[in-house]
C-alpha cells in the first residue's frame, strides 16, 4: 500500500509518496549477483564513515532507513555509540537547524494551527492507523538549546523514534512523529524562502489551548492504542499541557520526566561513589541547579524523590535544592517568579540577589552542580576548581544540547579536578586518558528512559504514567549498572546493553503500573518476574 500524504506546505509542489512497507524483495535478477548481506552490512558501514561530516552521515542514514529500514536498524543495534551521536544529539541539532534546506521527503505528520477544527481529517490521513503505539509530538519551539525552530524541529521526534526501535523494539510502523505548526518567532527562518512551515509568528495562549485540546482528543479517537510523548515544548507550556493531560491521557513528558529519571539514576550512582570518598550519608548531599527551565525543575522534582526514598521528609529533601536562573538564586525575596519556579525557590534566604554562580557556590557549598541552562562553558575553570575545592569528588552534570551548549567539557572537567570528577553530560564526549587512568563521561541523557518506559506503558496499555512509573525507570535504570561497569566508575550502564536495561526498565515500569492501578493489560499480573522479562523481551522487534 502507498498512500500520498500532501504536506500543508507542499502546495503547488509535486505530491510526495510515503512508502509505509518495506519494500518486496526484489526478484531473481533485479539485484547484483554477489549480493551478500554480511558484506553489504560492510558496504553500508564504509559509506558512512567514508563521510567527513556529521550532517552528512546523517543524510546518509535517513536515506538508508528509508530505503532499507532493517538493515539501517541492524547497524544501529551493532554500532549504537557510534549512531547515537549521528541520528540523535548532537548532529540531530545540525539537521533540525538546515532541516528546511536537506530536507527531502516527509516522515512525520505536520498539523498546523491552519488545521483548528479539522484536525481529525489531517490525523486520519496517516498510513497505519491500526498500528500507531506511540507518538513523539513536538512543537518546535524549545528544540534542544537552540530555541524555537518551528517545523525544523521533526528530526527530533524523527531520532526520539528510532531510539525507540532501537533501543526497546518498538515496531517502526508503530511510531509517528509529529510536529505541531503554530508558526515561529524565528525571524532568520521567516525570511528564508526554503522554510517548510508556516510563515507567521507562533499563536499562542487560548487559541494553542483549544488547538491542543482537539489535537490530544483526535489521536485518542484514532489511536485508541497510542501513547504520547511531549518533547520539546518551550517551558511555560511543557509544564501547562502535561499537567492538563496527564490524569485524562497515556502522556508524559520527556524533558521534564524523562529528564528527571535519568539524572536522578547517574544521580544515585555518582552518590554512592562520592558518599565512599568522603563517608558522608547520601542524604548529605547538596544539589545545585544552574538553569531552572522544564529540565531544571523536572529533574529538581525527581530529586525529591531521591531523598524521601532516602528517608527525608518533603520538606527535608526540597531544602537540599538550590536554583541558579539568569537572574542568579532563586528566592522568594527576589520578588515575583514563574510558577514552576515557586517550589524550589529558597525561603531561607534574606540577604541581596546573588548573581555571580561563584558566589552561590560559596553561599551554598554544593556537593553536585547540575547545569541545565543551554550556557556554554558556564562551569568555567574557577568553578570547576572550587567544586572539587568543596569535595573529594564533585560531581558536575553540564547537560545541556547538543555538545556545544554543554556547560563544561569532560576534559576541562578532569583537568581542573585532577581526575577526581563524577561527571556526566547531556551530549556524548569521548573517554580520556588520565594519570594512565582511562576516564568514562557518562551520558545523562533521558535517551536511556524513554525508550523503556514507553515499552512498558505500551505493554501495559496504561491509562495513564504515574509518578511512581517514572521513578520506577530511573531507580530501574541505577540498579542495571553491572559489577563491571560499577568498576570502571560508570555512572551509566554502556549504550550497548540498550535493549537489556530497556527490557529491565520495562518490566518495573509495569509493576509500577500495576501497583497505581493505571495498566489495561491485566493478565500481565499474573506472570512473576522472570516470565514478565521473557514477555517484554518477546515483543521486542528484532531488524
Ligand atoms: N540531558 C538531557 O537529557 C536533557 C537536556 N536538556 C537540555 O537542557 C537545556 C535546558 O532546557 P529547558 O529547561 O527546557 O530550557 P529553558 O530555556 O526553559 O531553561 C533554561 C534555564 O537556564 C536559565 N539560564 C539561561 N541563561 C542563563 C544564564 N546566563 N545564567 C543562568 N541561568 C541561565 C534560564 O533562566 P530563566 O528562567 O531566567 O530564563 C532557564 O531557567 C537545553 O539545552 C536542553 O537541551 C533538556 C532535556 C533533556
Ligand atoms: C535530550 C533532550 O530531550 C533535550 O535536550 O531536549
Ligand atoms: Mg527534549
Amino acid at each position: 500500500m502507498t498512500i500520498i500524504l500532501t504536506p500543508y506546505w507542499a502546495d503547488g509542489v509535486q505530491k510526495l509518496r510515503m512508502a509505509p512497507q518495506p519494500p518486496p524483495k526484489p526478484k531473481y535478477g533485479l539485484t547484483p549477483p554477489a549480493l551478500d548481506e554480511s558484506v553489504h552490512v560492510v558496504r553500508c558501514l564504509n559509506q558512512l564513515r567514508s563521510k567527513d561530516e556529521g550532517i552528512e552521515k546523517y543524510i546518509y542514514l535517513s536515506a538508508l532507513k528509508e530505503q532499507d529500514s532493517s538493515m539501517f536498524y541492524k547497524l544501529c543495534l551493532e554500532n549504537m555509540s557510534e549512531f547515537t551521536p549521528i541520528i540523535y544529539t548532537p548532529t540531530v541539532g545540525d539537521a533540525c537547524l538546515q532541516y528546511s534546506h536537506i530536507w527531502r521527503r516527509p516522515e512525520g505528520l505536520f498539523v498546523s494551527i491552519k488545521d483548528k477544527g479539522n484536525i481529525r481529517s489531517v490525523i486520519r490521513n496517516w498510513p497505519r492507523i491500526d498500528e500507531a503505539r506511540i507518538s513523539v509530538v513536538t512543537d518546535g519551539s524549545r528544540i534542544l538549546g537552540l530555541g524555537d525552530l518551528g517545523v525544523n524541529g521533526m528530526p527530533i521526534p524523527v531520532g526520539k523514534l528510532s531510539l525507540y526501535t532501537a533501543g526497546a523494539g518498538i515496531r517502526p510502523s508503530s511510531s509517528i512523529p509529529i510536529c505541531l505548526d503554530f508558526g515561529t518567532n524565528n525571524q532568520k527562518f521567516l525570511d528564508d524562502p526554503l522554510y517548510l512551515g508556516l510563515r507567521q509568528k507562533r499563536v499562542t495562549g487560548q487559541e494553542m489551548t483549544e488547538f491542543m485540546d482537539e489535537f490530544m482528543h483526535e489521536m485518542t479517537v484514532a489511536f485508541p492504542k497510542l501513547l504520547v510523548q511531549f518533547e520539546d515544548f518551550s517551558t511555560d507550556n511543557a509544564f501547562l499541557y502535561l499537567e492538563r493531560y496527564r490524569h485524562k491521557y497515556p502522556v508524559f513528558n520527556d524533558d521534564i520526566q524523562g529528564t528527571g529519571a535519568v539524572v536522578l539514576s547517574g544521580l544515585i550512582n555518582a552518590a554512592r561513589l562520592s558518599s565512599a570518598a568522603s563517608g558522608q550519608p547520601i542524604t548529605s548531599h547538596r544539589i545545585l541547579f544552574f538553569g531552572a527551565g522544564s529540565a531544571g525543575v523536572g529533574v529538581a522534582t525527581q530529586l525529591m524523590s531521591f531523598f524521601t526514598l532516602n528517608g527525608l521528609s518533603q520538606q527535608e529533601a526540597r531544602e537540599r535544592i538550590w536554583l541558579i536562573d539568569s537572574q542568579g538564586l532563586v528566592f522568594d525575596g527576589r520578588g515575583p517568579l514563574p510558577e514552576h519556579k515557586k517550589f524550589f525557590s529558597r525561603k531561607d534566604y534574606e540577604g541581596p540577589p546573588i548573581t555571580d554562580i561563584l558566589d552561590v557556590i560559596e553561599y551554598v557549598k554544593p556537593t553536585a552542580l547540575l547545569g541545565l541552562s543551554t550556557v556554554t562553558g558556564a562551569f568555567s575553570p574557577d568553578v570547576i576548581r572550587a567544586m572539587a575545592a568543596l569535595n573529594p569528588r564533585p560531581i558536575i552534570f553540564p547537560l545541556s544540547n547538543p555538545v556545544r551548549l554543554s556547560e563544561c567539557s569532560f576534559e576541562d572537567a578532569v583537568e581542573h579536578t585532577h581526575g577526581q570528577v563524577l561527571f556526566a553530560s547531556g551530549s556524548p564526549f569521548p573517554p580520556l586518558e588520565y594519570d594512565g587512568v582511562t576516564l568514562y563521561p557518562g551520558q545523562g541523557n533521558n535517551m536511556y528512559i524513554f525508550p523503556g518506559l514507553g515499552l512498558g506503558s505500551i505493554l501495559a496499555r496504561v491509562t495513564s504514567v504515574t509518578d511512581s512509573m517514572v521513578e520506577a525507570s530511573s531507580i530501574g535504570l541505577a540498579n542495571a549498572l553491572t559489577e563491571e561497569e560499577h568498576a570502571m566508575g560508570l555512572l551509566y550502564p554502556r549504550v550497548e546493553r540498550i535493549r537489556e536495561i530497556s527490557a529491565h526498565i520495562a518490566k518495573e515500569v509495569i509493576r509500577a503500573a500495576q501497583k497505581a492501578g493505571v495498566d489495561r493489560s491485566t493478565d500481565l499480573r499474573r506472570m512473576n518476574d522472570v516470565e514478565l522479562v521473557k514477555f517484554v523481551n518477546s515483543k521486542m522487534w528484532n531488524p
